[in-house]
């Protein structure tokens, strides 16, 4: 059995990166990757300008008790004036500071009556200006070739004029189900069949991603029906993620219908816990990793192998997310030849420190562990961990990003 962290590796290696590229609109861009560095095209802000509603003023004109009159009113997108000596302009926020202005005074710091001002509290030289560059200068580099865009680096982007940007194509996932006990939700139910959880999951955290879940097929435990999904999966997908049917049962199928199918398998069981039975393989060049039933697995085995690989695969540069560190919070010992993923949810106290507290049921079949959990905390294989211990973490928020 390969240990967990050599598989890791191997998992984000499987696949290549984009070779192609294609414009995207700005609105369109969240979840997506940039496929070019891209650099500020203006200093931002462009100008100087107020960071209040207030007075623009020549500092020296100030002396206190002496009033100065209004020149002109100046609103966010109109031009002023210069200023003339011994004068104010009426500013508001983000209105453009008159040439011949050093200062802005707040509005609360003076009175104006019959369009003079008279100012309240000496002010203090360059108060209140947003300096132009202040933020970016032009020709900066703001961000660089295999970035994620989120919402923050699409402030930015559109901040400096960018209206759209070359961009990977997203990344086309198929996923495949497979049991015939399995009946999608919405359908009628008997004894024997449970709903189909894992199809939707797997969608949802792909889609979450910014991956497209363009298929999610289901097979029965038959070879011809894995194969027919198989070969529509492969021709439409750039990676496949198949779930279930991959332990050692009589009808765990999908690795020989993969490998009947042309496919080569890379790797087949790992060292931890839940996911031991994962496979990795390949078919039409395409990676294709196949994920152990159990919903529990399937989550910990998406979250922990396949979401770097489906990072790399986008062409995205941050590939591995930060790993966190918590003191485990539980009466229990762990101790398992294999690396034992916990469902724990993470609170930090007063003094900074997290504490990491175990699911009290960890099968791999216990759903309800998933929603409540905020990501895994790892039990090193072989090692007695109790109370206190301080482990690493895998925060859902960053490793499922
Ligand atoms: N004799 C052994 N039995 C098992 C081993 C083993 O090493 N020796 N490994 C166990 C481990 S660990 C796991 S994990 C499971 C994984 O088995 P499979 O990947 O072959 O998955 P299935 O048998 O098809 O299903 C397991 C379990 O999950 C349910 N399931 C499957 N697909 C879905 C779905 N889409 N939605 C909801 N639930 C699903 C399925 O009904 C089973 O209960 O094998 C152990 N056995
Ligand atoms: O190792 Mo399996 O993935 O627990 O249930």
């Amino acid at each position: 059995m390969l240990d967990f962290d050599t598989a890791q590796a191997q998992l984000a290696a499987a696949g290549g990166h984009p070779s192609i590229t294609e414009k995207c609109s700005l609105s369109q861009a969240r979840g997506r990757v940039l496929a070019q560095t891209l650099f500020a095209t203006l200093d931002l802000p462009p100008a100087d300008n107020s960071a209040m509603d207030g007075y623009a003023i020549r500092h020296a004109d100030y002396a206190a008790g002496k009033s100065l009159p209004v020149q002109q009113r100046c609103y966010a997108g109109a031009k002023p004036q210069d200023l003339l000596p011994g004068s104010t302009i009426r500013l508001f926020t983000g209105s453009l500071l008159p040439k011949g202005a050093d200062t802005v005074v707040m509005q609360e710091d003076a009175d104006e009556s019959n369009d003079e001002l008279l100012i309240q509290h000496v002010p203090k030289l360059g108060s209140h200006i947003r300096h132009r560059g202040e933020d970016i200068r032009a020709g900066e580099q703001l961000f660089a070739k295999g970035s994620l865009l989120g919402a923050a680096q699409i402030a930015m982007l559109a901040s400096q004029g960018y209206a759209e940007v070359s961009v990977y194509p997203a990344l086309k996932v198929g996923i495949l189900t497979t049991g015939d006990e399995l009946v999608n939700p919405g359908q009628p139910r008997s004894d024997e069949h449970i709903y189909n959880s894992n199809g939707t999951m797997l969608a949802a955290l792909v889609e979450n991603m910014g991956a497209r879940a363009i298929h999610v097929l289901h097979a029965l435990d038959t070879e011809a029906s894995l194969q027919s999904a198989l070969a529509t999966l492969l021709q439409d997908c750039d990676l496949v993620l198949t779930v279930g049917g991959v332990s050692v049962g009589e009808k765990d199928l999908v690795k020989p219908a993969i490998e009947q199918f042309g496919g080569s398998l890379d790797l087949w069981r790992v060292c931890m816990k839940p996911g031991k039975p994962v496979a990795l393989a390949h078919a039409a060049n395409k990676p294709i990793v196949c994920l152990p039933g159990n919903p529990v697995s399937a989550f910990a085995v998406f979250t922990l192998l396949v979401s770097p690989l489906l990072r790399s695969m986008q062409g995205r540069t941050r590939i591995m997310p930060p790993l966190g560190y918590g003191k485990l919070s539980t009466q229990k010992e762990f101790k398992d030849s294999r690396e034992e993923f916990l469902r724990v949810n993470a609170q930090a106290n007063i003094e900074g420190h997290t504490h990491l507290k175990p699911y009290p049921q960890q099968g791999s079949g216990i759903i309800s562990s998933l929603s409540w959990a905020s990501g895994l905390a790892r039990i090193p294989a072989n090692t007695s961990i109790k109370d206190g211990d301080i482990v690493p973490y895998y925060d859902f928020q960053h490793w499922l990003a």
